[in-house]
């Protein structure tokens, strides 16, 4: 293995093998001692979007909720899971079937497509016009401010999905999709997450199914494999250091150097990450 491939797994924390029904217990009780710790809250807010990452985190989070109330013989904690579509979503069913398999204890639905709509029109009005492929990232901040004004009139934080496999390659929107108050699922790599998934008994097409970001209009469905020239098959061995293709190889560290600001803090006097 390289010097660059065991630096990356050691940041990203990921183990080449692991015991789903641990990786569960450890991460239900993080956001428990997390909201026991900050009082003040009384639960989570995540985004439900029909993938692989929501349905995987919803399920621990309302797990955690279940366990709190149950142990304080009350009612006080809630996960709100949040349907976030932009218009009519395309895989629908899927977010219903997701829905039906965490049993949130609250569902709220916020469609973005006003909000997203009129920040394009302003912009233009302001002599900004952007792509459909920054369009994509306006959604992915769309749905973070959504989720921050909900978990400010619930008393709740907002949880992450960001994981190993998705970290590696940059592969989310910049204080979008990457903003988050806890991320419960860093060092699993995609594979992983599907484990603790079966684990928890989650039907199959939901983590079957192929991963999208499904942000521009003019590409629905995108697969984030073919956006990312490279497979998660290929992203997971590299992660558990195995030896890939030179080329998938070559892929993977390109977008990992490319997208280190995303990972470290914020550039300033006092950090040298970026010299
Ligand atoms: N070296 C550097 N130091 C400090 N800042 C740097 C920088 N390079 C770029 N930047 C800043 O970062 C910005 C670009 O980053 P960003 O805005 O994130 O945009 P960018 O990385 O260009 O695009 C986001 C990518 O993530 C994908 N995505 C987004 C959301 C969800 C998912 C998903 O899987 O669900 C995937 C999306 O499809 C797209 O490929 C630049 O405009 C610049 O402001
Ligand atoms: N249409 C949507 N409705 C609600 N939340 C969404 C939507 N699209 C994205 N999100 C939020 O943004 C996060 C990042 O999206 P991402 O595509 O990485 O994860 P995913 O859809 O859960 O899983 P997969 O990677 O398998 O597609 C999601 O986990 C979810 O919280
Ligand atoms: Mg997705």
């Amino acid at each position: 293995m390289s010097e660059l491939q065991q630096s990356v797994i050691n940041a990203l924390h990921v183990k080449p093998e692991i015991d789903p029904k641990e990786e569960i217990r450890l991460r239900i009780d993080f956001m428990k001692e997390y909201l026991q710790k900050f009082s003040f809250a009384n639960g989570f807010v995540l985004g439900i979007s029909g993938g692989q990452d929501s349905t995987l985190l919803s399920k621990l989070a309302q797990l955690a909720i279940d366990e709190l109330n149950q142990e304080e013989e009350g009612e006080t904690y809630q996960f709100i899971g949040v349907e976030l579509p932009y218009g009519k979503q395309g895989d629908a069913d899927d977010v219903a079937d997701a829905i039906e398999f965490i049993q949130p204890s609250k569902v709220l639905t916020v469609n973005i497509k006003e909000a997203v709509d009129a920040s394009e029109k302003a912009l233009r009005a302001g002599g900004v016009v952007i792509s459909d492929f920054l369009k994509g990232n306006e959604k992915a901040r769309e749905r973070m401010k959504a989720q921050y004004s909900i978990a400010g009139v619930h008393n709740c934080f907002v949880l992450g999905t960001d994981h190993a496999a998705e970290a590696i390659t940059g592969f989310f929107t910049k204080h979008g999709d990457g903003a988050c108050d806890l991320a419960p699922l860093e060092g699993l790599n995609k594979r992983q997450g599907k484990q603790l998934l079966k684990a928890l008994g989650c039907p199959e097409h939901l983590y079957l199914k192929k991963p999208t970001a499904d942000l521009e209009d003019d590409r629905p469905a995108l697969a984030d494999e073919e956006a990312l020239g490279v497979t998660y098959e290929e992203v997971d061995d590299y992660l558990e250091g195995k030896e890939i293709s030179q080329e998938a190889r070559e892929v993977i560290e390109g977008h990992y150097i490319k997208t280190m600001h995303k990972r470290e803090p914020i550039a300033s006097i006092y950090n040298d990450w970026w010299k």
